[in-house]
Formats: C-alpha cells, structure tokens, sequence
C-alpha cells in the first residue's frame, strides 16, 4: 500500500500542536518526531505515538564524535522507534560506533533496534552551495552516492536523499538497503527550501522506499485533501521496492 510509505512530519513546536495534527489526519501510519518538537517537549510524543500503534522516524539527525553519537544512538535505541538518523558526514568511525550502539541500546530496553539510516547531503542544499558554501569538489550526485556507501560500508541499514538521487543510489546500493526521500513535492505545491524535489510519483517510481512529506501537507489549507491528492497519484505508480520495515 503506497499511502504505508508516506511519512508525515510533526514540525510543530509543542505537544498540543502535535496532538492535534495527528487527529486530523488518522489515515497517517508514520510519523516524523524531528529536532523542533523533540527539543521543544521530549519524548513524551513518542509514547503518545506508540499508544496509537503509529510507527516513528526519530529524525534527530546526530552529528557528533564517535563516542558522543554511539551514546546518543544508544539512549535514542531505547524509545523502541522504527527509524533513527545520523549524519554520514560523522565518517565510518562514528557510523560504525553508532550502528554497533543502536543494538546495544535496544536490547538493553527490551526492544526492536530501529533502523539506523544516514543523511548524504540535506535536500535543502543546491549543487552550488555545495561547491562554493560547503567547498566539497565533487558534483552534488556523486557525492550524495560516496555518502550513501559510506553508510553501507559502515553498516548502517538506508541513507535519506532527495528524490533526484534515489534512482542512482537504487541502482548501486544493495537491495535492502532503505531510501528515505524528503524533499518531495506535488506539482500544486511550494518548495519552500527544498531544492532538489520531485513529485511523489517520480520520487516512488526512482525506487525511493519511503517519502518524508510536510508542508504540502501540514501547512494545506484542508490537509486531508492534501493527503488524499498525494495516495491518489500514488495509486497508480506500483511500487518496485516492496520492503516493510519488519
Ligand atoms: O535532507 C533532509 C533531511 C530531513 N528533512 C526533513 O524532512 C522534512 C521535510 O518537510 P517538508 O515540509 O516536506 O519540507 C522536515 O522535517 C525536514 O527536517 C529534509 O527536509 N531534508
């Protein structure tokens, strides 16, 4: 089921807000908890998420040493949420460290490790704010790909990339390695900061596994229509990667 792979962001600033965005749209299976909510209310939402039976990306993106990820990745194991991130720009030390530190913590709570997935490049990142901003001398979709192995080869379960990445890292990364894509975008919607979008359709059909879809959503005048208009142009794109997280 296609609307399975569509992960809504709770960017919203307090428990309230969230609460009341997940009421309004029950048809969501998957939530994003990210930096703003989290820093602003703690864990609570992920309880709250959890008595619903949603599934949880726990995007705290860490970027840190080795040892400083690994006890964050342990401490965030322990929540028991279905996906967790980490920048690959940490470098294989870290990754490793943090890979290692997800099973640690999971087990020690009791639970399922979520799946450790890392950031290649933000989506909000142009190819020249990568050349002249970030001074990294490959092109954007080459580094986006060294970024991804990097993950693999350290043993980290997926990468997020823009859905104009997904295609080539499908086609080079092992198959079951999870492709999170934001940064996607309907035709009758804003990009807002994203900058290297695709529509739903093509970001399902380049081989992304899950979509992080927000404001197209979230910020609709009628959210439900919003979320509606996005499962009906996914129905008819089957899916090529039919890989459920469990
Ligand atoms: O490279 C990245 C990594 C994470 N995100 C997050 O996804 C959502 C996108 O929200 P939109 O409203 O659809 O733009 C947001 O929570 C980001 O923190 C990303 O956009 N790009």
């Amino acid at each position: 089921m296609n609307a399975e792979k569509i992960i809504v962001p709770l960017d919203v600033s307090d428990l309230d807000s969230a609460i009341a965005l997940i009421n309004k749209l029950p048809q969501v299976t998957f939530w994003k908890v990210g930096l703003e909510l989290f820093t602003s209310t703690g864990p609570k939402i992920l309880d709250i998420l959890k008595s619903q039976e949603k599934r949880i990306f726990l995007d705290l993106k860490f970027h840190d040493i080795p040892n400083t990820v690994a006890g964050a990745c342990r401490a965030a194991a322990g929540y028991g949420v279905d996906l967790l991130t980490i920048h690959a720009t940490c470098g294989s030390d870290a990754l490793k460290a943090a890979a290692e530190a997800v099973e640690i913590g999971a087990e020690k709570a009791g639970t399922k490790p979520p799946q450790l997935i890392a950031i290649t490049l933000l989506t909000s990142i142009s190819p020249r704010q990568l050349a002249f901003d970030l001074k990294i001398p490959l092109e954007l979709p080459e580094f986006a790909l060294e970024m991804a192995l990097l993950a693999e080869k350290s043993g980290l379960n997926g990468a997020v990339c823009s859905p104009q990445e997904v295609q080539q890292l499908r086609e080079t990364c092992k198959n079951d390695f999870l492709l999170v894509c934001p940064g996607v975008r309907p035709t009758w919607s804003e990009k807002g900061d994203q900058k290297r979008s695709l529509t739903p359709s093509q970001a399902i059909t380049a081989g992304a596994d899950y979509l992080v879809i927000g404001r197209p959503i979230t910020a609709a005048a009628e959210p439900e229509l919003a979320w509606n208009l996005i499962v009906e142009e996914l129905k008819t794109f089957p899916t090529k990667n039919q890989r459920p997280l469990d």
